[in-house]
This record gives structure tokens, sequence and C-alpha cells, in this order.
């Protein structure tokens, strides 16, 4: 896989660099050179194969030019041990459970995928490397699940301090080993700008190996693109066309779904649903793209005020507005709104929705109104509610079941290191934790 950067001020780059350099110097973000069209063969018999069949297939394509089919398939099925269900909630509404991970968001498909195939390259050359992850709540736990207790990396994670449910932030600061959590007194703009700073920090990266565990990453996107292939083949045998609701915040997912598309997964529509943080949104419909700074909403992980994948989506449509329009439709809702959601669907159904889903499923809604279509809606749920309990309890006025992983959480002690909101602390932090 050829890379090159979107600000074309770097020579391409393979996988293997991407991966291990995450943001090119010239501040631009990896791109395939080319993406792939599987052939039609592939999704005659989709609905026959399984999640880890439809993933190396598409994995195959995408980096089997430089990773062994045989190393694919040993990573595909050590990172997919779990599933990834579609389940009805409404006549045409569905929901793709992204939160069956051991971190119950759907930053575990990332994640692993990341830390397995970051170990194939270490297999043949020996280096310390220091993983760099900026989180608004799950990226942060799913990375340090992931590479937790993995020779010669650390990782450093940097949450917005008071800006993470409870359950969060118990999953981001009680690891310990070679995970270090540091509350920054800031918000999730400040801990990812910081992060990009370092990245571009001539002292930090002559002295450290970073990498960054973040969306900006190129091995975070193609796992992630894995998802919608499968959710397409479980919704094939409703014999409609299928429209992908995608709860966004730094647009990572909703991009891995674009560039699934663009294999030749026969995608209808995108509807990008944000929270109050409608940066894309706002793109979308007026072609003016203003980062701003986040605020605080009910889906805290989608509180983000300068979405990192932006230059990506664009590139995938050649910077052609009406291009990515034809594609993807934006949406944003309110805290009020969300909550709503969340109760009427409880009521009405049975099924609890967590604040990001809830924003999908209102996207999803919307659409359907307004477009008159009769299609299979699918949204995302990207995490289990019970990562939100003290949003989510209140809404539906009963208490969300807490699965074992976050249970055993609870009573364990938090360790993070508290930073004010200023690179150069950052920095003295990374030179001195070599
Ligand atoms: C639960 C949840 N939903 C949605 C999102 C938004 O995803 P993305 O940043 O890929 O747009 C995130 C964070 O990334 C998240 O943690
Ligand atoms: N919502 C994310 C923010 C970081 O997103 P990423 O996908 O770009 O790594 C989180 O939960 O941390």
């Amino acid at each position: 896989m050829k890379l090159y950067s979107t600000n074309h001020q770097v020579p391409e780059v393979n996988l293997k660099e991407a991966v291990f350099k995450g943001l090119p110097d010239d501040n631009g973000l990896y791109m395939p050179e080319n993406i792939p069209t599987l052939p039609a063969s592939f999704f005659e018999n989709i609905d026959t194969l399984s999640f880890q069949d439809i993933a190396f297939e598409v994995c195959k394509a995408l980096i089997g030019d430089e990773v062994p089919e045989k190393e694919i398939r040993s990573i595909v099925d050590d990172v997919l041990t779990f599933d990834a269900p579609v389940v009805k909630v409404e006549n045409n509404i569905y929901v793709l459970e992204l939160f069956h991970g051991p971190t119950l968001a759907f930053k575990d498909f990332g994640a692993r995928f990341m830390a397995r195939l970051m170990s194939y390259f270490l297999q043949k050359e020996k280096k310390d490397i220091m993983i760099l992850v900026a989180t608004s709540g799950d990226t942060g736990s799913a990375v340090a699940q992931g590479f937790l207790d993995k020779a010669g990396i650390k990782v450093t994670i940097l949450y917005p301090s008071k800006k993470v449910s409870d359950l969060q932030e118990k999953q981001l600061t009680t690891l310990g080993k070679n995970i270090t959590a540091l509350e920054v007194l800031g918000t999730f703009d400040d801990c990812q700008r910081m992060v990009k700073q370092a990245f571009l920090d001539k002292e930090i990266t002559s002295k450290i190996n970073l990498s960054s565990a973040n969306s900006i990453n190129i091995s975070r996107l193609i796992p992630q693109s894995f998802y919608y292939f499968y959710a397409y083949a479980q919704a094939k045998k409703l014999g409609k066309k299928v429209v992908f609701s995608v709860p966004s915040g730094n647009f990572g997912n909703i991009c891995a779904g674009l560039i699934a598309k663009k294999m030749g997964l026969p995608i209808d529509m995108f509807v990008a649903s944000t929270n109050a943080n409608d940066i894309m949104p706002k793109y979308i419909n007026t072609g003016v793209f203003e980062a701003k700074p986040s605020v605080a909403t009910i889906s805290n992980a989608m509180d983000v005020g300068n979405p990192s994948n932006y230059p990506r989506v664009i590139e995938l449509y050649g910077k052609d507005i009406n291009a990515l329009r034809k594609d993807v439709v934006g949406k944003a809702y309110t805290d009020e709104e969300t909550a709503a959601a969340v109760k009427s669907v409880y009521k009405a159904t049975g099924y609890v929705m967590d604040p990001h889903g809830a924003v999908g499923y209102l996207g999803l809604k919307e659409y359907f109104e307004e477009s008159g279509k009769d299609a299979t809606g699918i949204f995302l749920a990207t995490a289990h509610p019970a990562k939100f309990i003290e949003v989510v309890n209140d809404i539906i006025e009963k208490d969300v079941e807490i699965p074992a992983q976050l249970k055993e959480l609870i009573n364990k002690k938090q360790e993070s290191i508290v930073i004010e909101n200023d690179f150069e602390k950052l920095k003295s932090f990374l030179l001195t934790a070599l």
C-alpha cells in the first residue's frame, strides 16, 4: 500500500512507515494512493461469509502487497473475537452494535488491529515505541487495552479533565504498567493539538520513536471499514438499499465507511450525525469549514471542534463538495433532542441507546423523513450505554445493567498525572519519560 500526504509536501511512504510515523512531516494525513475495488462476486456472496472472512478479503485487497496473506488471516482472526450484530429497532431502522469488544466501544476494532499490525512489523526490528493518543473518552481505553503489556511499547494518553464519563475515566486510569494517563486541564481539541504538535517537534521525534493511535493513523481506519461490509452482509437479505448514519466527532468512523464505498460496497447514502459540535454538517451544508472550540455535550466522545479527518474526507471526493454531497448528508442535534430520542426509543421498544448512538438514530430518522426513502437504515451504536450510566439512567429512569468489564473497575484506584494545557508541559513529560 502506497500512501501520500494530503498536503503533498513529502514523499510517498509504504504502510509500515505510515503506521509508525502516524502523521506526515508536512502535517497532512496519509491517504492510500489507490483504493482497490473488490470484485462483483465478493458482493454477490458476501452474505454467506463470516465477519472474519469478509475482513480478510477487504484487508487483503488493501494491504496484501505488504503483509503476507497468512499474517493478515491471523491478525484478522485475533482482532475479531467479538461480534458486530445488526439488530432491528423499528420498521426500516436497525442498529449496528459496535460495543461488544473489551472496552465496549467501536474503537476496539481499530486499536486491536493497530496493535497486532505493529507487533507484526516489530517482529523483524527491535525498537522501543511511544504511542501518543488524545482521547475524548473511548479511543484512549481501547488503545490502552490493545497495547497493554506489549514489550517495548509505552502508551501515553491525553484526556480532557472532567470531560469524560466516570467509567471512561476509570478505563483510562486504572491499567498502570506501560500505560500513563495525562489529565489535561483543557478540552479534547487541546489534547489533539498537543499530540499533533509533538509529532512535528524535531527534538521529541529525534529522541523518541513516536507513533499515533488516533484515527490520524491509517491503520485505525482500515479495520473500521470491515464492519460496514459485515453490516451490509447482514442487511442484504432485506433486499433494500442501505443507508448508514454515523455518529461523528473526528470523522474517522465515517471516513472508513466512505473508503468501504469506494471499494465497491453499495451504500446508498451516509448520514454524518453530530451533536452541537456541528463543524462537518455545517461544512457539508454551506461549503465552509470553520473549526471552533468544542462545547460539552452528553455525547462527550463526539465533542470535537476541529475534526481531524476532514482532509481525508474531502480528498476522497477530489475536494469537490458537490460530489461529497451525493454520498453524505450532515445533521446535528442538541442534547435535549438526543435525550428525548433515548427516552422515546426505550419506551416504544425497550432498546437502550447510548447518547452517541442516539445522535445517529436521529440523523437516520430525519433523513428518511425528508427523503421519503424506503431503505434499510442502519445507525452505528458506537459505545455501550453503561459507559454513560450517569446520563442514561437519568433519562430512562432505570438502571442500565453494567457489563462485567466495567463493574470490575468501579473500585479500582485511579492514577493520572494532571498537566496544564501547554505543549511545553507535554514535551518535558515525554522527554523525561524516555
Ligand atoms: C462513542 C463514540 N461515538 C462516536 C465517536 C465519533 O467517532 P469519530 O471520531 O470517528 O467520528 C466517538 C469517538 O471517536 C466515540 O467514542
Ligand atoms: N472520540 C474519540 C476522539 C479521538 O478519536 P479518534 O478516532 O480520532 O482517535 C475518543 O473517544 O477518544
